[in-house]
């Protein structure tokens, strides 16, 4: 007979879909019994550019030698975006819902569980009427999934809109209080976003568990305040198993050493300073660019900076950017021996391993926060929207990997030159934050790595979700004969 496989459902887009299949891939290497595993992939028509990602990711995996197949389900109609990005992710995936019951049912292995993506909680329901265990993968901080844990009883104590106390604090159990002004944009007005976070926090209760790309000792309390159930008061504490670091997987370029990373090779030890937001930043209002430019000319630091051009109409997602037309005048020519501006996507993560990095001015992408301290590398945090401005509290007033930027979010997140010269400066080594920040950073580094070991406390947590997972399939055998 086959082997039992593990169901995986990503939210298709690239940073996702990546991570959930490597830590898929991590699922069946610590395995007590056969397993494979099946990724049901949705068709997402409305990016050809995504949808060419996800074809290269699946060709990579393909060849990846672990035992996976890509099952690709019926496109669906696209939900119209009447409330925004949120409410398009959740109904795209909840469309499906028909879909991944047909698959999963007409397989012919044994299925012995469903993983769904935060964003399709919706699709626990065809778990249920399955009777399969399902788990939800959270690709985010254990602080965001704390929040999102607390937000329906939240919901219930905060009447009106949490923009509107501003100025007050929220409790999340684990965390200090945090800024109400720093919580994640679908939450600062309530509506349909704000809804849909607070429903998926309800549902996330109902999974056999929740498993956080995170590091156990990267977020102690706020992990503990999850498993002793202090974040869903009245109902029963979910099962979360830490398994990170998850970091994304190679570039594809991997091969070939990159035109930043040679550039970088010809730069001092920890002598630049990274600027790079993520898939979906990088790209500024003219008056910004100028900012940027003038922060880091002062600041006399060698950098990289990764400026993006405009997105498309109707699309997140930056275009490669004509860096000549949006530069201030002369900015090129003056910082060209001590600089470098990079148009294009460029691999990150060989950037951020690379001995000449010393600082990164980061969004807060979780996976970008991750492969930071991966690499031991204190960052200046630039969150952008989702859930960074958390991150950004994290990072700075808990874990104290990061020099705090001052980063006025009423005006759609904008920095002054002389403060991103001043956070410069501190973040490299300028002042006692930012060799504080390192030193952290570096704690970090050796954390990350020491719990991916064979005894590292993530190790374990995907040892004991795969042997419950075994556990529950052989259950659902003995009850099937
Ligand atoms: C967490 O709250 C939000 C997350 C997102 C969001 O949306 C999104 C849409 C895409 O088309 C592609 C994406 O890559 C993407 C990513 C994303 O959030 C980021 O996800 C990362 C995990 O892979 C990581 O957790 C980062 O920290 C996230 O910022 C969008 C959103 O509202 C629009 C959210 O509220
Ligand atoms: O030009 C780019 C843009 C993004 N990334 C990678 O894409 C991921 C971005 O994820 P993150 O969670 O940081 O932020 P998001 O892009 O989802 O906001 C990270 O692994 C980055 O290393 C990259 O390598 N090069």
């Amino acid at each position: 007979m086959a082997s039992p496989t593990v169901v995986l459902i990503p939210f298709c887009v690239t940073s996702h879909l990546t991570s959930m299949l490597e830590a898929g891939k991590r699922l069946l290497s610590s395995s007590p019994c056969p397993m494979s595993l099946t990724v049901l992939v949705t068709q997402m028509t409305m990016s050809p550019n995504l949808m060419s990602e996800v074809a290269d990711v699946i060709r990579r995996e393909s060849d990846s030698g672990f035992d996976i197949s890509f099952h690709h389900l019926p496109a669906v109609e696209l939900p119209t975006a009447e409330h925004g990005a949120e409410e398009v992710i959740m109904r795209f995936i909840q469309r499906h819902a028909p879909h991944v019951k047909d698959a999963i049912s007409g397989m012919s292995s044994p299925v012995a569980a469903l993983v769904v993506d935060y964003f399709g909680t919706t699709l626990l329901d065809v778990a249920r009427e399955l009777s399969l265990p399902a788990y939800v993968y959270f690709t985010s901080a254990a602080s965001m999934l704390a929040l999102m844990l607390r937000l329906p009883a939240l919901d219930e104590e905060v009447s009106g809109d949490l923009e509107a106390i501003m100025e007050g604090t929220v409790d999340i159990a684990g965390l200090p209080p945090v800024p109400a002004g720093l919580m994640p944009t679908p939450l600062m007005k309530k509506g349909w976003n704000y809804a849909s976070f607070v429903y998926h926090g309800k549902r996330f209760t109902e999974a056999a568990g929740i498993v956080v790309n995170t590091v156990a000792e990267l977020e102690p309390p706020v992990l503990a305040a999850i498993a002793d159930g202090r974040c869903v008061p009245g109902r029963p504490a979910p099962t979360v198993y830490p398994i990170g670091p998850v970091l994304s997987l190679k570039s594809p370029g991997e091969q070939q050493r990159h035109e930043c990373v040679t550039w970088l090779d010809a730069q001092p030890p920890a002598s630049v300073v990274l600027l790079y937001f993520g898939s979906m930043g990088g790209s500024f209002p003219s008056p910004q660019v100028g900012e940027i430019a003038d922060g880091l000319e002062r600041s006399g630091h060698r950098f990289l900076w990764v400026l993006r051009g405009p997105p498309p109409a109707g699309s997140p997602y930056p275009t490669d950017a004509g860096v000549d037309e949006l530069l201030p005048e002369g900015f090129l020519e003056r910082t060209k021996d001590r600089g470098l501006v990079w148009p294009k996507w460029a691999p990150q993560q060989d950037i951020l391993g690379h001995a000449a990095v010393g600082g990164f001015v980061t969004h807060c992408g979780w996976n970008s926060t991750l492969e930071s301290l991966w690499h031991g590398v204190p960052m200046a945090p630039w969150p952008l929207y989702a859930e960074q401005h958390l991150n950004a509290f994290e990072l700075v007033s808990v874990m104290g990997v990061a020099v705090a930027m001052e980063v006025d979010r009423k005006r759609g997140n904008f920095v002054e030159a002389a403060e991103l010269e001043r956070a410069v400066r501190a973040l490299m080594g300028g002042s006692e934050e930012g060799r504080n920040a390192r030193e952290k950073a570096m704690e970090a580094k050796a954390l990350c790595r020491k719990a991916l070991e064979d005894d590292g406390s993530s190790n374990v947590s995907m040892q004991k979700l795969a042997r419950e997972i075994c556990g529950k399939r052989n259950m659902l055998a003995e009850a099937e004969m």
